[in-house]
Parts: C-alpha cells; structure tokens; sequence
C-alpha cells in the first residue's frame, strides 16, 4: 500500500494544552477516511497539520514521500492537496465565477495571471461545470457575500474541486446545511473520482459512515479507534465517548 499522507507521531501543544498527542495515521491513495470525535478532540488541529497551517510540535508529515512538516500551507497545492475550511473563506466581494476562476488559476500553486483577456472560452466553461456540480449554476454571477450560507458553503467545495487536487480535506462540509443539501453533498462526494484521497471531519455520523471507508475516532488529542464504519458504530466504547444515544438511534 503506497500512503499518500503519512502522519507520524505528530504532537501538537498550545502552551500547556496537548491538542494532539503522538497521532500516527496512514492514508492511502483513493482512501475515503472520516475523522469523528467530540468537540475540541483536536480533528481540525490534525487537518491543520497536514495542511500545513501550523506546524507540529514533535512529529512529521509527509505527503507523497516528501518531508512537509516545517513547510508551509502554500506548497501543499504543488503536491495536489486542496482543503476547506470550517468557516467559507471565498472573496466576499467576487462573484461565484470570479472565486472559481481564482481557484482554478491556482491550481498546483501555477498562479496564472487572471488578465481579462486570459479569462478564455475554456476558463469560462470550466468554471461553468464546477458550478454546476455543486448546483451553483444560477449563482455564477452572484456575490460570494450574499450568498446564503448552505451556497457559501458549496462554493468553498467548488474551489477545491476546481483545484482538482489529489488530496482532498473537508472540515465539516455538511454543517449548516439544509437535510436537501446534505442529501446533495453525499451524492457529490459519492461522484468524485476513484482516485481522489477524501479526508473528512464530520459531525454528521450518517453522512461520514456512507461516505467513509475507514473511520478514525478521536477524543483528547488521541486516536481511540480506527476501522470501519460498521466496526466503529459497534463499539461500545466509541458510543460512550462519542455517539451515545445517537448511536442507537
Ligand atoms: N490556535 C489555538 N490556540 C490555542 N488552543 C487551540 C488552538 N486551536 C485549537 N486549540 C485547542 O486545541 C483543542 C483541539 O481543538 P480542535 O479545534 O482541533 O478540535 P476539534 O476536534 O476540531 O473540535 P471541533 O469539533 O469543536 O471543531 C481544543 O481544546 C482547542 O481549544
């Protein structure tokens, strides 16, 4: 199995809180994994890592054989990796098209002049087809800012997509959406490409389990319990962390 994304007993502090304490995890290429645990268990302080927001304080993270613990997040596209966030940060001045064009134009860290006169036949149908994946196709002239929040929330997915990365990170894609948009955004990510490596942090247990092919259950900066979805919605000790009555819900 060749690991696109190796994590080694990486240890994040904040002055005397461990938010993440000696996390190891291999993620292979293609591999859908969901990463679940309560608040504050330290899920998107381990998405910073790996994207290279912050820097661990002991540990490594090698992506696609090179060391990338002390670099920082702008070379992480060049090795194919592209993350959301939990708050959308798009342009709030730009519309939809522009924020996508932006995307695009960055994509693998080439930042392409975004001339008018290099915003091509092909720039245009392209962001056209993003949109309409994320079902944003009657927004591409619409402000980023006034979006509503489910349609800001799928225009930070369109721009990753539109990165076309190798590496995929969503932090909670599913928070703040209608039960019609979730329904819409498993199907999404139900139709990305094989190949594609899906990390995931989601609150949502149903959409993580039909997502993921591997789950990774946190809780204190620590790594409780690793495997698949039918396997951890089994545990009795993650229900207890974690699910409780949701579980048996
Ligand atoms: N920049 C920071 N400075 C200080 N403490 C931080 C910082 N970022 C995170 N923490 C703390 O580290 C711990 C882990 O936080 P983290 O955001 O990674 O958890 P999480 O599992 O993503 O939680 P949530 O589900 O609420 O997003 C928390 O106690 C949090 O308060």
């Amino acid at each position: 199995m060749t690991s696109v994304v190796q994590v080694r007993a990486v240890t994040v502090a904040f002055g005397g809180l461990r938010a993440l304490s000696g996390i190891d995890l291999d993620i292979a290429q293609g591999e859908r994994l969901a990463i679940l645990g309560p608040n504050g268990a330290g899920k998107t302080t381990l998405f910073n890592v790996i994207a290279g927001d912050i820097a661990p304080t002991a540990g490594a993270v090698v992506i696609r054989g090179q060391d990338c613990t002390h670099r920082p997040s702008r070379h992480r596209p060049r090795l194919g990796l592209a993350r959301t966030y939990q708050k959308a940060r798009a342009f709030a001045g730009l519309t939809v098209r522009e924020n996508i064009y932006l995307a695009i134009a960055g994509r693998r860290g080439r930042h392409r002049a975004l001339w008018p006169s290099s915003v091509d036949r092909r720039l245009r149908d392209e962001a056209a087809e993003v949109a309409a994946r994320v079902w944003l196709s009657g927004q591409l002239d619409a402000v980023a800012g006034e979006l509503a929040h489910g349609q800001r929330r799928q225009l930070e997915l369109a721009m990753a997509i539109a990165a076309q990365p190798d590496v995929l990170l969503l932090d909670e894609p599913a928070s703040g959406l209608s039960r019609g948009e979730r329904e819409r955004l498993v199907e999404l990510l139900e139709s990305l490409d094989d190949r594609l490596t899906l990390l995931l942090i989601e609150h949502d247990m149903d959409i993580a389990f039909r997502i993921a092919q591997r789950v990774v259950v946190m809780a204190d900066g620590v790594q409780v319990m690793a495997g698949s979805p039918e396997q951890v919605r089994a545990d009795p000790h993650v229900h207890r962390i974690y699910l409780g009555t949701e579980a048996t819900a």
